[in-house]
């Protein structure tokens, strides 16, 4: 176990990027896609500046796409680390993007990347224990305490649930599907 301790508030790291046209998709916006990538790029910073380690996606929470971001916008993502395991970070990213000539600025989207921390042979490995100085980082780190639970309590919901049952094919019909088995 590492026992280092570390402020979380170092991991917080931010980047800028024009949209260019080579950034968007058929009906001219920016490709969500593109967007994807850069939140996993600022992610990965994220987590190896606060580990110190190379670190791998494990895996992305949902991603939802507020409002459509425009070619010539200025896009800026945010990340810190909100919560820290043995091995693995949750960092929260926010995605903004801004019209440089108005200077309006919209709220794209948010997530949560949980990173794992790997050592030069590729196992898994321990990070530095995180110190919070701020209250904000408290709320952020229980945040992330309560996702962690829900999805262990929906992954055992999902295996627990037997689709073949009859209860289940009759239920169907509650949401307007037909079944023709
Ligand atoms: C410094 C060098 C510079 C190099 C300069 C290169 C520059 C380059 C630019 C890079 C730009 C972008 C780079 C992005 C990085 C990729 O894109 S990486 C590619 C995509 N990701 C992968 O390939 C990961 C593949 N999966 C794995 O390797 C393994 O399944 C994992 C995720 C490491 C887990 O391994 P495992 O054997 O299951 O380990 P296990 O001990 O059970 O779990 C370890 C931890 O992971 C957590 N975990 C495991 N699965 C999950 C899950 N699904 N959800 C949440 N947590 C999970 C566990 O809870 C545990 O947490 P802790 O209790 O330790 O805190």
């Amino acid at each position: 176990m590492n026992t280092d301790s570390k402020k979380i508030n170092t991991s917080r790291i931010s980047i800028s990027e024009l949209m260019l046209p080579s950034h968007s998709n058929f009906s001219g916006k920016i490709h969500g896609g593109y967007i994807l990538s850069l939140m996993d790029k600022i992610a990965f910073a994220c987590a190896s500046k606060y580990s110190g380690r190379y670190c791998v996606t494990a895996s992305v929470d949902t991603v939802d796409f507020l409002s459509p971001i425009e070619v010539g916008e200025l896009v800026t993502l945010k990340a810190c680390v909100n919560y820290v395991g043995r091995s693995s970070m949750v960092v929260g990213i926010r995605v903004i993007s801004q019209n440089i000539q108005t200077g309006k600025i919209k709220h794209s989207n948010s997530s949560y990347f949980t990173m794992v921390a790997k050592d030069d042979d590729g196992n898994t490995v321990a990070v530095p224990r995180p110190i919070l100085t701020t209250l904000d980082e408290v709320r952020r780190f229980y945040d992330s305490l309560r996702r962690i639970k829900a999805k262990k309590e929906h992954m055992e919901d999902t295996n627990s649930f037997d689709h073949t049952s009859r209860e289940a094919l009759d239920r169907l019909s509650d949401y307007g599907a037909i079944l023709t088995l």
